[in-house]
């Protein structure tokens, strides 16, 4: 099924949250999702006891989401008692993403055979597809851009846009893309990990500019 875009603002995404400061200065510079990396191989990665802890911050209509690699079901079922989405970075089938009383979106990193179209057909319960670059071996969080233009106009999912994006580059990539929203971490920090209120918020206005001139 394909989904139709009417022109809309650039949802914001920030990711790897792990202090209560970024959080609440993340909600204050506009986020619409934050994301928490529950993978223990992440600099960001936090626990249990921490996702409860910094989800519990989060006020309503900002939705809070997990992310997983490839990890064991009962941790993600626990998980997902302080989660708004569940974000899976592996080899998860689609029936496994479905499995646990939440919606989910699937992040695909953008390997050169990568067919988005078939991915799409087969992620068709995902909410969104976040696109992400490719490094071997590193599923996420790389600081890396991809080529853009391998992204259809046509998708039959949601997008969002994420891979080394920054207050600089993001205005391109909403030109060019035109992502439902952008998903950013490293842009973002002082050190992985610790978000920088003046980037959270120098990201969050470079977005609102480009949607204020491309909705004008
Ligand atoms: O951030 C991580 O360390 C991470 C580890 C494992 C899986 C996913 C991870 N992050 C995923 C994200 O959604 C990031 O926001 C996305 O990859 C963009 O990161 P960046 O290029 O640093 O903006």
């Amino acid at each position: 099924m394909k989904v139709a875009c009417p022109p809309m603002r650039t949802r914001i995404k920030f990711c790897g949250m792990t202090r209560e400061q970024d959080v609440a200065d993340a909600v204050a510079a506009g986020a619409d999702a934050l994301g928490f990396v529950l993978w223990p191989g992440s600099k960001r990665c936090v626990g249990e006891e921490r996702l409860a802890a910094l989800a519990a911050q989060v006020p309503a209509f900002v939705t809070r989401v997990g992310l997983f690699v490839d990890q064991d079901p009962e941790l993600i079922a626990r998980c997902a008692e302080h989660l708004d989405l569940l974000q899976f970075h592996g080899d998860e089938t689609p029936a496994f993403c479905s499995g646990f009383g939440r919606p989910w979106i699937k992040a695909l990193r953008m390997r050169d055979d990568l067919d988005l179209h078939a991915a799409a057909a087969s992620f068709e319960s995902a909410q969104a597809l976040l696109l992400d670059a490719y490094r071997p071996g590193v599923p996420g969080g790389t600081g890396e851009t991809f080529d853009w233009s391998r992204i259809p106009a046509s998708l039959a999912k949601p997008v969002i846009l994420a891979g080394g994006l920054t207050a600089d580059n993001v205005a391109g990539a909403i030109e060019r893309v035109r992502p439902f929203a952008v998903d950013i971490s490293g842009g973002v920090e002082a050190e992985p990990g610790c978000k920088d209120p003046r980037l959270l918020s120098a990201f969050a206005a470079a977005v609102t500019e480009a949607d204020r001139k491309r909705l004008a």
